[in-house]
């Protein structure tokens, strides 16, 4: 078989042996781009430096050297590469234009199930935060509050117990935090997905519309994929629809919450708390969404822990391999099943 050229972007953190076992290959051979920057990337690629690449294995962070691979880039890598397959490394792959690839012939794998525990137990830490207002406890402590005032002036929290819980997105990370949640006593656990479930992946959680999610949670846990049908779907209206002081989770992507609309929901009580992971302008942060002594929030870290980072990083390389063995990536994404 031919050479396969992959171009790599984004360090290798945990995974060192599976990229030197694949590029001993005799058919394979990796680049990488010095890139620092979208014009820069382009430069290299006008200048015909990937002509031959076939594969990209790309992070999230990487974003910092391309900009998204959106319509125009993916153009241009059409036109300026010979590039078949993405190997993109994570769950989320709203980075990657993945309908605009299928017209392109251009294949796309991301990292499920890998990420679903480690992200879920950074929900279920963000979820029993905001419920008991550990963040503003913690911050108050280092302030010096604690001896002058009970638990240093926290307000009062909330129990799980007995409440609704509604899981918006049950795909792996939201089954996980199903699971999860269910020792510590919801009353009821809710689901809305584009589609119901079969009854063994349900697992007693109950389907409902989007509406009824909305209206019967006291927490909203968001796990849905970023895309132009979710983006800003927890927004003014929708907050409206919701219980009074109802606590939201966020471990999906920022984008999918209208920030707008939640830091005043935030301030009147309406939201009670926003616990979240994920930002819409990350690594940017609105420094007054994340100051409200209501909001628990952490730098994006669902899946930072070594044991995910490396089996991450190592199906990314699994992706490559069986593309060179096969011509087809592993686990293609959902819009792309069947088209290859
Ligand atoms: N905070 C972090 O570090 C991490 C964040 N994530 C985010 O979590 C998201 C979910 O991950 P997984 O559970 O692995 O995805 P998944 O693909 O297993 O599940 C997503 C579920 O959402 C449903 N869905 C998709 N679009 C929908 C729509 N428009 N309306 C209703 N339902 C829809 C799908 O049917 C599926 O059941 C990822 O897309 C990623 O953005 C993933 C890993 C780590
Ligand atoms: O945000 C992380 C991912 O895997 O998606």
């Amino acid at each position: 078989m031919s050479t396969v050229k992959v171009l790599r972007f984004g360090p290798i953190r945990y995974a060192q042996e599976a990229w030197q076992k694949l590029e001993q290959r005799p058919n394979v051979e990796v680049v990488e781009s010095g890139a620092s920057s979208r014009e820069e990337f382009l430069k290299e690629l006008n200048d015909g430096k990937f002509k031959d690449v076939n594969v990209i294995a790309r992070t999230f962070e990487s974003v910092k050297q391309t900009g998204l691979l959106d319509k125009e880039l993916l153009t241009l890598l059409k036109e300026k590469t010979s590039l078949k397959a993405i190997s993109h490394n994570g769950a989320g792959y709203d980075q990657v234009d993945a309908v605009e690839c299928g017209k392109l012939g251009i294949q796309v794998s991301n990292v499920p199930s890998i990420v679903d525990a480690a992200t879920a137990d950074t929900h279920i830490y963000l979820l029993l935060g905001a419920l008991r207002n550990f963040q503003d406890s913690t911050l108050r402590m280092l302030q010096g509050k604690w001896p002058t005032e009970k638990c240093a002036g926290t307000p009062v929290g909330h129990d799980p117990e007995g409440k609704v819980l509604g899981i918006y997105g049950m795909g792996g990370i939201g089954r996980a935090v199903r699971d999860r949640a269910k020792p510590f006593g919801f009353r009821k656990i809710l689901y809305h997905n584009r589609n119901r479930l079969a009854p063994e992946l349900e697992q007693g959680a109950e389907y409902v519309s989007m509406d009824e999610l909305l209206r019967q949670s006291d927490v909203i846990s968001i796990n849905i994929p970023l895309n132009s049908a979710t983006r800003h779907s927890i927004n003014k209206d929708t907050i409206a629809k919701m219980k009074d002081g109802v606590v939201i989770v966020n471990t999906a992507r920022g984008p999918i919450v209208d920030e707008s609309a939640i830091l005043p929901a935030l301030k009147s009580g309406k939201v009670g708390a926003f616990g979240s992971d994920v930002f819409e302008n990350e690594p940017h942060v609105n420094m007054e969404l994340i100051r409200q002594p209501n909001v628990v929030s952490l730098p994006h870290m669902g899946t930072h822990t070594v044991e995910t980072m490396k089996a991450m990083e190592e199906f990314v390389v699994k992706n490559v391999e069986t593309f060179v063995d096969q011509g087809k990536v592993l686990s293609i994404v959902p819009e792309l099943k069947g088209k290859f």
